[in-house]
């Protein structure tokens, strides 16, 4: 399997009033293509920081990041915002929908951003809408839906440009728990359908039980991680023991 983001002794310093905090202190990771990954730890361990420098959104103090073969330092402005709308879709707690455009237009807005034909567009949006059963809702506006069609439709927006990689911060962290099983089986369809690699950060044990494999972080290192051998319930079992290990009584764990 090609290697889709490996990243090298990654750090990310910030430094404030002559205070260092490295939120992200020397990570080695290798995301295989089609791999559905987690990334799990305490509040605060460093798993935001470490999403945005796999998705090239921040760039880390030392270390590299490779996308797909290629050093994301290598490229800058424009390029590196191309590169990102070409090969990442992103999905959020908070769904950003953009309020005054209807679900077709929102769903559509990658494609436009990128210069894609009306004609194509149409074509594109039909062939994913009926896999995330939003059919009906084409028309409407974000506020006429629920959490769940509303993250339905995100993860329409994320796959429309046929992203190498889907990047999930917390996606299930504002759903109900029917909801969220909803998203999350449409989750591993994708990756199972179209063979999208998908990186997702949560907090919820549940959630993270949907991944072939975990990556366990702590004071911005990885402490170990967890990979699938049979079911959802016997890895969502080692999640839980994984947590406790960790000094994880749940609610810390956000
Ligand atoms: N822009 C910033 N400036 C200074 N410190 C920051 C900045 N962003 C994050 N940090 C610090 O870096 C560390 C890691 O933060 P990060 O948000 O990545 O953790 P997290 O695991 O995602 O936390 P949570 O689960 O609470 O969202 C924290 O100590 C945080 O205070």
């Amino acid at each position: 399997m090609a290697k889709v983001i490996e990243t090298k002794g990654i750090k990310k310093i910030y430094k404030a009033k002559g205070i260092e905090t490295y939120a992200v202190n020397g990570v080695n990771i290798s995301i295989e293509e089609g791999e559905f990954l987690g990334i799990m730890g305490p509040s605060g361990s460093g798993k935001t920081t470490l999403l945005n420098l796999l998705s090239t959104i921040d760039m880390p103090t030392e270390g590299e990041v490779f996308f797909n073969g290629v050093n994301i330092a290598t490229m800058k402005g424009k390029k590196l915002a191309e590169f990102r709308r070409k090969n990442i879709g992103f999905l959020f707690q908070d769904f950003n929908l953009l309020n005054n455009l209807s679900i077709m237009d929102n769903i559509a807005l990658p494609l436009v951003l990128s210069g894609v034909k009306a004609s194509i567009v149409k074509k594109k949006i039909n062939e994913l809408v009926s896999f995330f059963g939003l059919e009906k809702h084409l028309y409407k506006y974000p506020y006429q839906l629920s959490g769940g069609q509303k993250q339905r439709v995100a993860a329409t927006r994320a796959l429309i440009t046929k992203p190498s990689v889907i990047l999930a911060d917390e996606p299930t962290g504002a759903l109900d728990s029917k909801a969220a099983s909803e998203l999350l089986e449409n989750l591993r369809k994708t990756n199972e359908k179209f063979g999208s690699t998908i990186v997702m950060v949560t907090h919820d044990a549940f959630t993270a039980s949907y991944c072939d494999r975990i990556i366990f972080i702590k004071d911005g290192t990885v402490l170990t991680q967890l990979e699938k051998e049979s079911d959802k319930k016997d890895l969502y079992k080692k999640i839980l023991e994984q947590l406790a290990c960790m000094g994880g009584i749940n609610h810390e764990l956000h």
